[in-house]
């Protein structure tokens, strides 16, 4: 396939082989990369990761203890920056000690949310390797959402370069027991400091790092939602397909008053018909039986602009189709309804519901309150998870954990710092 590519992609090919090869990384995953950003069709600008400088903290922190850790509030020594400017390009990277940023009130971040980010995570194997999982889809997705937002853009194997650096500076944070990672928030803020609605000339962009514990510490809990059909998280042509920031804000009161209602996570629906498309922030997959054939499918909304492109979602649809459709398991990206998930609980042939994404791997649904009822999720009584939803996060952690050695797994070198 490599061979169809275009002159000047095979000689970005053949640099990062050869400055990968120097760095002794995986060849595969590179060329993955590289070839992903092309298929991607956004223009990457060029950062070069020889240039990274490290000022280690003089005060480093005592390590929280990992049954203490709650999700986003601790964070390590040190962050991940590098600035960027129109006429200068990416700036070289820094790893600094974890610090406050200094921006002038009229920068632009804060007025119009030049802002996107990414959530991933790094994982310590039973050997001690630091992986991260499926580290090239997350650039992918950044360089989409900032490419819609007018910020820059970069080569994203040169960024897991200074990432993988970042992350083995900061190995003591990684908890080794099982459930536990640490998450990473590259974010990347347009600074330039002006009124004026206009393309920024700066940017900013910075990883922090936050270890953290097992979603469901007690194991798997089932969750409840509320169908929220009075506001609207994404629409075609719109941007919830990109991980801005200007997403997330608005989908918080929808959330509470779903929680106000006892209901954990709202389902976002999309038009008259009812679409599902997301939970929260999760996307969602539904198991269900067809009435004529009896045919098992596992079904979940297509990427038609109006949902975010999880990477569990990804990992999910290939893991389906590799294990579960030689069980003879449909495998969909398909729009159905609020409407069609009803007929089939009714029916006694919706299987199991759960959500997807990179913090809880999957959460499982038990039940979804719509138009004045209760739409059962087919969990049983005292049952928290259905079969696939287990199995799914069985799979997934097994390549997230390197028990199976799989190319989804990136294990960063020791001592590349
Ligand atoms: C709106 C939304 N949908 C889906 C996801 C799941 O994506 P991923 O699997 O890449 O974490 C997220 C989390 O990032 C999200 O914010």
């Amino acid at each position: 396939m490599l061979r169809q590519l275009p002159p000047r992609l095979s000689l970005s090919i053949s640099l990062a082989r050869s400055r990968l090869q120097r760095l002794g990384y995986s060849a595969s995953f590179r060329l993955y990369s590289v070839a992903a950003e092309a298929a991607s069709n956004v223009k990457v600008q060029g950062i070069d990761p020889s240039k990274l400088t490290i000022t280690r903290t003089t005060t480093p922190k005592t390590l929280v203890p990992p049954e203490e850790l709650v999700f986003g509030k601790t964070f390590t020594d040190h962050m991940l920056s590098l600035e960027w400017t129109a006429s200068s390009g990416w700036l070289p990277a820094r790893i600094i000690p974890y610090q406050n940023l200094s921006l002038d009130p009229a920068t632009c971040v804060f007025h119009y949310a030049f802002e996107c980010f990414e959530g991933m995570k790094a994982y310590k194997d039973k050997d001690g390797r630091i992986r991260l999982f499926r580290p090239g889809k997350n650039m992918e997705r950044l360089n989409k959402s900032a490419a819609r937002i007018a910020l820059p853009t970069l080569e994203g194997s040169a960024l897991i370069d200074v990432i993988s650096k970042f992350v083995s500076l900061e190995e003591r944070f990684i908890p080794s027991a099982r459930g536990y990672s640490l998450y990473l928030r590259p974010t990347l803020i347009g600074t330039q400091r002006t009124l004026g609605v206009g393309p920024p000339g700066s940017a900013l962009l910075f990883v922090i790092a936050s270890p953290v514990g097992p979603y469901y510490p007690t194991g798997f809990k089932a969750v409840s939602l509320e169908t929220t059909d009075y506001a609207v998280r994404a629409w075609p042509g719109g941007v919830g397909d990109k991980k801005l920031g200007a997403n997330y804000a608005p989908g918080i009161v929808p959330q509470l008053e779903a929680a106000k209602r006892g209901f954990q996570q709202n389902l976002w629906l999309f038009g008259e018909e009812g679409y599902i498309t997301e939970v929260g922030t999760m996307n969602f997959f539904a198991a269900i039986r067809d009435k004529e054939t009896g045919q098992k499918e596992l079904v979940t909304a297509p990427l038609d602009g109006t949902i975010l492109e999880g990477v569990t979602r990804d990992s999910i649809l290939e893991l389906a189709r590799e294990k579960l459709r030689p069980e003879g398991w449909l495998i969909s990206e398909r729009k159905f309804t609020i409407g069609d998930l009803a007929v089939a609980a009714d029916e006694g042939r919706l299987l199991e519901a759960f959500g997807a994404g990179t913090a809880a791997v999957v959460s499982p649904v038990r039940r979804i309150s719509w138009k004045g009822r209760l739409v059962d999720c087919g969990l049983k009584e005292g049952e928290e998870a259905g079969e696939i939803t287990s199995r799914m996060k069985d799979w997934i952690e097994g390549r997230q954990y390197g028990d199976e050695e799989h190319e989804w797994s990136y294990v960063i070198p020791k001592d590349v710092v």
